[in-house]
C-alpha cells in the first residue's frame, strides 16, 4: 500500500468533507473588494469593474492600411504591369496629417500606413505595385473601390460596450481601452493575502542546511500563486512555532489584509501552531474529501480577515490553493472567469487512484493530441513533478481504476 493510500484509509469517507462544500465555504469567507479607479499601467490581471463603452469609433477615421499611393480607383481601371497608368503625385500624406487638399481625379497622393484617407480617393494601390515615383508615379495595377481602407468603425463603432465589467485585464484589454483614449478605469482592488508559512525545521534557500532541516518553499509558492491570481500578497516567513508570537505576527496586519493563507501545521502532529492559534479565534479544522490536500481549514480570524490554513506538504498546499483559494480570490476581485480551463483528455497510462476521495495527479497535456501523461507518483511531497506538470487531472470520488485511453477531465494551469 502506498503512503497516501495508507493515509485514505485512516478516515472513513463519513468523516470527510466533501470538496464542493469546502470550496464554497471559502468561496463565502472572501468579501468583494472595494472598486478604485487606477492608470490603465497598473490594471493589469485586474477584472474591471464597470462596462467599457467606447467614446469614439474604431478606427476613428478612415485611413491608408498600407503604404502608397492613394487614387480614384477609376483612374487606374486599365492599370497593368505592361501598360502603367502615370499620375502626377501631388501630396505627401504621413500619418497625422490633416491639411490635405481633395484629390483630384487624374492625380494620385503619395500615403502612409495609418493616414487619413484624402478626401476625394476611394482607394490606395501599395508602393510594390509602383514605380515608387514621388513626382509622377507609375500605377502597375488596377484597384477595386475600397481596397487597403481602414473604414472608419469598421472595428468599433462609438457607443459599443468594448469590455464588460467582470473581464480579466490583459494585454490586449488595456490595449482597446487606451485605444479608445480611458487613461484609467475602475477595476477591483486585488485581494490583500498574508501568506504565512511556519515550521521549526525550515531554512531560507541560500542559507547552509543543518541535518534535518529543508528550504523553505511554500511560502514563496504561495506568494507567486497570489500574484498569478492579480492578489496582493504579504509574504511572513519564519513565523515561530509558538502561538503569542503567531497572534503577534498577525496583530501587525488586522485592517489591511483580506485574507491569511497559511502553509502547515494542521494535521495530527503534536506541534500544529497554526491549528493551535487558529481554533477558538474563528477558524474550523476539517478533513476534506481530496488526495492531496485533506486537512484544510477556514475561517474569520476575530472577524478582521478571511483565513484559509493549507497543509504544509508542499503539492498538496499549490493543488488546495488551486482548488479552493484561487478561484475564491478571483471571484472576490471580481472577475468573471474564476475557473481554470478544463479539457478531457485521453489518459496515456492507466491509473489507480483512492476511493472516496477527489484525486489530483499532476500530468503533462498535449493538446495537439488530446492526450495527457502522469507526471511522478501521488505524494504530496513531489514539488519536482508538478513543476513539470502543465495541468492537474482531476480523477472523481468514485473512480478507484482507470484503463489506459480512459477519458479524464484535467485542468490546464498555463
Ligand atoms: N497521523 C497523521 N499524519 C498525517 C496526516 C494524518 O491524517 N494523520 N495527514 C498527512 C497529510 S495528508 C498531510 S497533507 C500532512 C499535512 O501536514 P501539516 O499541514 O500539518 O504540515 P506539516 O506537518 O507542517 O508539514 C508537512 C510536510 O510539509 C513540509 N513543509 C511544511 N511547510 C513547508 C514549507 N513552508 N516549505 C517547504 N516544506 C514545508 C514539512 O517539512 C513536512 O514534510 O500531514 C500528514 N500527516
Ligand atoms: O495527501 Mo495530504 O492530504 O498530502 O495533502
Amino acid at each position: 500500500m502506498t503512503d497516501d493510500a495508507y493515509v485514505s484509509s485512516l478516515n472513513s469517507p463519513s468523516e470527510l468533507t466533501p470538496v464542493e462544500e469546502h470550496r464554497a465555504k471559502v468561496a463565502a469567507l472572501l468579501r468583494r473588494t472595494p472598486v478604485e479607479t487606477r492608470p490603465l499601467a497598473d490594471c493589469l490581471g485586474l477584472a474591471l469593474a464597470e462596462d467599457l463603452v467606447a467614446p469614439i469609433p474604431l478606427p476613428s477615421f478612415d485611413n491608408s492600411a498600407m503604404d502608397g499611393y492613394a487614387v480614384r480607383s477609376a483612374d487606374l481601371a486599365a492599370a497593368s504591369a505592361e501598360e502603367p497608368v502615370k499620375l502626377p503625385v501631388v501630396e505627401d500624406v504621413p500619418a497625422g496629417r490633416v491639411d490635405v487638399p481633395p484629390l483630384r481625379p487624374g492625380t494620385a497622393h503619395r500615403i502612409m500606413t495609418g493616414a487619413q484617407l484624402t478626401p476625394g480617393a476611394d482607394a490606395v494601390l501599395p508602393v510594390e505595385r509602383t514605380d515608387g515615383g514621388t513626382d509622377e508615379v507609375a500605377l502597375f495595377a488596377s484597384v477595386q473601390p475600397g481596397q487597403h481602407v481602414r473604414r472608419a468603425g469598421e472595428d468599433l463603432t462609438a457607443g459599443t460596450t468594448v469590455l464588460t465589467a467582470g473581464t480579466r485585464l490583459g494585454a490586449a484589454q488595456l490595449g482597446v481601452a487606451a485605444a479608445v483614449g480611458a487613461a484609467e478605469l475602475p477595476v477591483h482592488r486585488p485581494v490583500r493575502v498574508l501568506v504565512l508559512s511556519t515550521g521549526s525545521e525550515l531554512v531560507e534557500p541560500g542559507e547552509p542546511l543543518e541535518r534535518g532541516q529543508i528550504y523553505e518553499s511554500n511560502g514563496l509558492m504561495l506568494d507567486a500563486a497570489v500574484r498569478e491570481a492579480g492578489g496582493d500578497p504579504t509574504l511572513l516567513r519564519f513565523v515561530p512555532d509558538d502561538v503569542d508570537a503567531f497572534h503577534a505576527a498577525l496583530a501587525e496586519h488586522i485592517g489591511s489584509a483580506d485574507l491569511l493563507l497559511t502553509s502547515g501545521g494542521v494535521s495530527a502532529g503534536a506541534y500544529e501552531v497554526v491549528k493551535d492559534a487558529l481554533r477558538g479565534n474563528g477558524v474550523e479544522f476539517s478533513k476534506v474529501a481530496m488526495q492531496p490536500g485533506m486537512p484544510q481549514g477556514c475561517g474569520r480570524y476575530r472577524d478582521a480577515f478571511a483565513v484559509v490554513t493549507l497543509p504544509g506538504n508542499p503539492v498538496s498546499s499549490m493543488v488546495s490553493f488551486e482548488v479552493f483559494v484561487r478561484p475564491a480570490m478571483l471571484a472576490a476581485a471580481g472577475h468573471r472567469e474564476t475557473g481554470r480551463k478544463v479539457r478531457q483528455a485521453a489518459l496515456a497510462e492507466s491509473l489507480s487512484a483512492p476511493a472516496g476521495k477527489r484525486q489530483f495527479r499532476r500530468g503533462v497535456f498535449d493538446p495537439a493530441t488530446g492526450e495527457v501523461s502522469l507526471q511522478g507518483a501521488p505524494g504530496s511531497h513531489l514539488l519536482g513533478s508538478l513543476a513539470r506538470a502543465n495541468c492537474l487531472l482531476s480523477i472523481p470520488e468514485d473512480v478507484t481504476e482507470l484503463a489506459a485511453k480512459s477519458t479524464v477531465d484535467v485542468m490546464l494551469l498555463d
